[in-house]
């Protein structure tokens, strides 16, 4: 389905998810940031996703990004398997050996049809985090033979930190707190990059693309395609599609989000069913704060007959045991004789 929306048309919402104009706040309009914020409020309270349009990145390094993503997986399976996920998680992961296990919202008992490539934050040699050598901060795994790939995949995530960013006031504000809240936080942020493949697969009774799950992180950013797939499910537990629009990120918020604002905002579920006809790229951008962040109730999250209702953790310790129960890397250890099958 496309939802086109002609220029100065923009509608708030389309198939009942919110469309957030960020044009306003971009451009610093007077007013523009308690705007967006209530507009984020309101939709991360009741469900949990979003839409934005005029977010600056811009069209021609989401396509060149989508097209490094066809480009990946177009190679050789062997390539592929050399590649395969490293103890933190950054590298290939082959179609058929994983899913969201731990997921609350379905008995995830299928593995998904995808297959995928993971990053993470690049770092310099140098630098502390990759040096202390503690899990999912890197290194990352990139490919030797497929030219460009590397700094057009960076330029992205560049181009996604940087977006980020600039949306942290406007989640701050939207909770109440000052509007530099967050950036501390984010300043160095933990995210992890995928570049999915979905054939166009049968899938089994309870299989799909990607089965039903929330996200660990804090918000996830999904360039969206005319390819449909993604699915969300709405507060009154039907799933519906997300709407196509052109030039726009779907946004969601994550456990991350949910555990920090005391349930205050959603961590909703969502999945994807395998594409008809022809293949689907996907390439979510997951953000999370920096890896030491404790996420703690917030302030304004609190308060009499409203107590915290999660125990303190820093977000590494999450992961950890998010990843072990998930995506545990060593359930590839066999690929390389499987390689070509
Ligand atoms: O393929 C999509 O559109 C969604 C993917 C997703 O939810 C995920 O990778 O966590
Ligand atoms: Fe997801």
């Amino acid at each position: 389905m496309v939802a086109s929306l002609s220029h100065g048309q923009a509608r708030d919402r389309v198939a009942d998810i919110p469309v957030i104009d960020l044009a306003p706040y971009m451009s610093g309009e007077p007013g523009a940031l308690p705007h967006a914020a209530k507009e984020l409020r309101e939709a991360l309270e009741t469900i949990g996703f979003f839409i934005i349009i005029n977010h600056g990145v811009p069209r021609e390094l989401i396509a060149q990004t989508f097209a490094e993503a066809k480009r990946f997986h177009a190679q050789p399976m062997d390539v592929k398997t050399a590649l395969r996920m490293n103890e933190h998680n950054n590298g290939y992961m082959a179609m058929g050996r994983y899913a969201v296990w731990t997921s609350d919202v379905n008995d995830n008992d299928k593995p998904d049809l995808n297959e995928a490539f993971f990053l993470r934050r690049e770092r310099q040699p140098n630098d502390p985090l990759l040096q202390s050598g503690r899990l999912y901060v890197g290194p990352n795994r990139w490919p030797e033979n497929l030219d460009g790939f590397r700094e057009r995949v960076l330029q992205y995530t560049d181009a996604m930190d940087e977006l980020s960013r600039q949306l942290m006031p406007i989640c701050a504000t939207a909770l109440d707190l000052p509007p530099d809240y967050f950036d501390a936080a984010f300043a160095e942020s933990q995210f992890t990059f995928r570049l999915s493949h979905y054939p166009p697969v049968a899938a089994e009774v309870n299989q799909f693309g990607i089965a039903p799950h929330t996200d660990a992180n804090f918000l996830t950013f999904l360039a969206q395609t005319d390819v449909p797939g993604l699915q969300v499910r709405m507060p009154d537990g039907t799933w519906q599609d997300v709407p196509y629009i052109p030039d726009s990120y779907a946004v969601n918020s994550g456990d991350m989000m949910h555990r920090w604002t005391n349930g205050r905002f959603k961590s909703t579920p969502h999945r994807a069913v395998p594409p008809v006809g022809s293949d689907r790229y996907a390439i979510p951008f997951f953000l999370g704060p920096h890896i030491d962040t404790l996420i703690e109730c917030l302030p304004t999250c609190q308060g009499p007959g409203r107590p915290p209702r999660f125990e303190p953790m820093t977000y590494d310790a999450y992961l950890h045991w998010w990843y072990k129960a998930n995506y545990d890397a060593s359930l590839q250890d066999d690929l390389d004789d499987t390689a070509g099958d």
